[in-house]
């Protein structure tokens, strides 16, 4: 497949995805996004601004030594030569061009207004920046696209200037010109128009490059493409300025899958969840849950009547295999569950509960009643697969008991002297029988929770050594029912680990102590029985 022929997967993640607010790239992150994302086998990848952005202009040179990429080609991003100079003598244009990029992305402007405003030229001049940068650049043997930035508003207020812009980009060498939707307020059919006008007066390649301000990239792109577009441009994850820009995957999953369009290598959607959080680890944004084909809420089924349905064949509540695009369906459940759901999530957590016996529908309708009953008292299971299965076991066999907990307290000093304040403040005791011995144990900590944490592990870890193993990583405590003030329901959800994998449990109460102190209970009694029972 010919990624660099007749279509183009642009992505522009560590440029225009780089500007999104509070992402910032090292060099190594950028080098390390790029060989990720060139696993998806897109045909370009635009590095930076080498000459504008020091990070940019040291990715670029990086990347001759350290970058060996299977698919796609490096692209250069920088505007056209200043207004009154020589394209061989601007600084800017020279740092593209020495870039080692043998694809250079140049952005122009083909809005008149703004070449007026923001440039202080002549419409003319404009034009002779663009002609002069490509004709230089192409000159040099570099392959150069044009971004024609505000196309779209451009087009709307002075079309044949627009238009004018884009041939003289594509006269002067430009493989393609990429209409900018870059204030993000068009709609597919508006977009769809435009690309369909430029196609036909100017017979120039045309790309789309659009911003999600009207929640429509993807739809603009598609719309783009549906035109004539032959080259689409977009970000990981959606990154970009302000609302980003068009999320790759989805865009091009939408090609391939809905619109029958091969525009990736055989098989290489199916590493787009994988690459997609791989990418968001780099970034240090959590993926967003709810992105189209790579969220973890992608295929993931709550309600009751869906479990219901997906019990019979998946498709019916999915509008595709998740394996396409390297995703998985999962089953929450809640108080919406039905029977069918915990069947599923019982299924998924390994227990069979569809065997049809009385004594299993029997089950399953307790655990049902139960999982309805505990979500109405601020439990929830959604997360905390954990506590449901021990509820499981709990219906089926009997609660497992590792240890017996006489009675535990806690107490939290308050110190005067701010110095002071950075110790300990909270001590607990424990007193419980483990293995048939009895234990009184004292853990300090810089809260209560902590402080139990550690007097509950120890005095447990003495019986069963596995548990030195845990760890509590993360805790997340949320206040229920608001409206009755101190006397709200508090749920706590806690992550506790062995090292080699992680578990949630859940714990409500009236305070966050006492809520605390279940979700650590149950934690540990979950990883003793994974521990015991293989
Ligand atoms: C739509 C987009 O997202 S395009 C990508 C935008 N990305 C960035 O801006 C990130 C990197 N930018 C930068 O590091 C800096 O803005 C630089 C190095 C490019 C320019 O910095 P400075 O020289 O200090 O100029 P400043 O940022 O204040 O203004 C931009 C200048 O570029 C000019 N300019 C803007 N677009 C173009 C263009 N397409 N062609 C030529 N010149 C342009 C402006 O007229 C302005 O010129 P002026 O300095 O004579 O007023
Ligand atoms: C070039 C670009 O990023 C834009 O016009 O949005």
């Amino acid at each position: 497949m010919d990624l660099h022929g007749a279509f183009h997967v642009y992505d522009t993640t560590l440029r225009d995805g780089a500007q999104q607010e509070g992402l910032n790239l090292s060099v190594a992150d950028k080098l390390s996004i790029a060989r990720l994302i060139d696993g998806l086998g897109v045909g370009y990848i635009e590095g930076g601004w080498p000459g504008a952005v020091p990070k940019d202009t040291e990715f670029f040179r990086r990347a001759q030594t350290e970058l060996d990429l299977r698919h796609a080609r490096l692209a250069a991003f920088g505007s056209t030569r200043r207004a009154g100079t020589k394209a061989a003598d601007d600084p800017q244009v020279a740092a593209l061009r020495d870039s080692g990029a043998g694809t250079v992305t140049l952005v122009a402007k083909s809005h008149d207004r703004h070449v007026e405003l923001a440039l202080r030229t002549t419409l003319e001049e404009n034009l002779a920046m663009v002609r002069d940068t490509v004709a230089h650049l192409v000159a040099e043997g570099r392959q150069v696209f044009l971004d024609a930035e505000h196309f779209f508003d451009g087009h709307r207020r002075n079309r044949a200037y627009a238009l004018e812009v884009v041939r003289t980009a594509a006269e002067a060498g430009a493989d393609v010109v990429a209409l900018c939707d870059t204030n993000g307020g068009m709609l597919p059919p508006w977009v769809g128009e435009v690309v369909a006008d430029v196609v036909a007066t100017t017979g120039a390649r045309v790309g789309i490059h659009a911003h999600n301000d009207t929640g429509c990239a993807v739809a603009n792109s598609l719309a783009a493409v549906e035109a004539g577009a032959t080259h689409v441009q977009g970000c990981l994850n959606g990154y970009g300025e302000r609302t980003g820009n068009a999320d790759l995957v989805t865009t091009v999953a939408n090609l391939q899958l809905k619109l029958g369009r091969e525009v990736l290598p055989d098989g290489l959607l199916r590493e787009a969840t994988r690459i997609a959080h791989a990418v968001a680890d780099v970034t240090n944004f959590p993926p967003a849950s709810r992105q189209p084909y790579t969220g973890t809420s992608a295929f993931t089924h709550k309600a009751g009547l869906h479990a219901s349905a997906i019990k019979v064949d998946p498709d019916l509540y999915q509008h595709m295999d998740p394996v396409g695009v390297g995703n998985d369906m999962r089953l929450l459940v809640s108080d919406m569950a039905g029977r069918a759901s915990i069947e599923l999530k019982g299924r998924e957590l390994g227990y069979d509960l569809s065997d049809g016996t009385p004594a299993t529908k029997d089950l399953v309708g307790r655990l049902t009643d139960r999982v309805k009953q505990m979500e109405q008292r601020g439990y929830t299971f959604e997360a905390a697969d954990a506590s449901f299965e021990l509820l499981l076991v709990e219906e089926a066999e009997g609660r497992p008991v590792y240890f017996d907990v006489e009675s535990w307290r806690v107490i939290t000093e308050t110190l005067a002297r701010r110095e002071a304040a950075e110790e300990a403040v909270s001590e607990a005791t424990v007193k419980l029988r483990a293995a048939g011995v009895r234990y009184v144990v004292t853990g300090e900590g810089n809260g209560p929770v902590n402080a139990l944490d550690h007097a509950l592990r120890e005095a447990i870890t003495q019986a069963f050594p596995e548990v030195a193993k845990f760890e509590l990583i993360d805790y997340k405590v949320r206040i229920l029912d608001q409206g009755h003030g101190t006397d709200a329901v508090t749920r706590v959800l806690i992550e506790t680990t062995d090292g080699a994998s992680s578990w949630v449990t859940v714990g409500v109460g009236h305070n966050v102590i006492e809520a605390s102190w279940e979700a650590l209970v149950d934690g540990l009694t979950y990883g003793l029985r994974r521990h015991h029972t293989g």
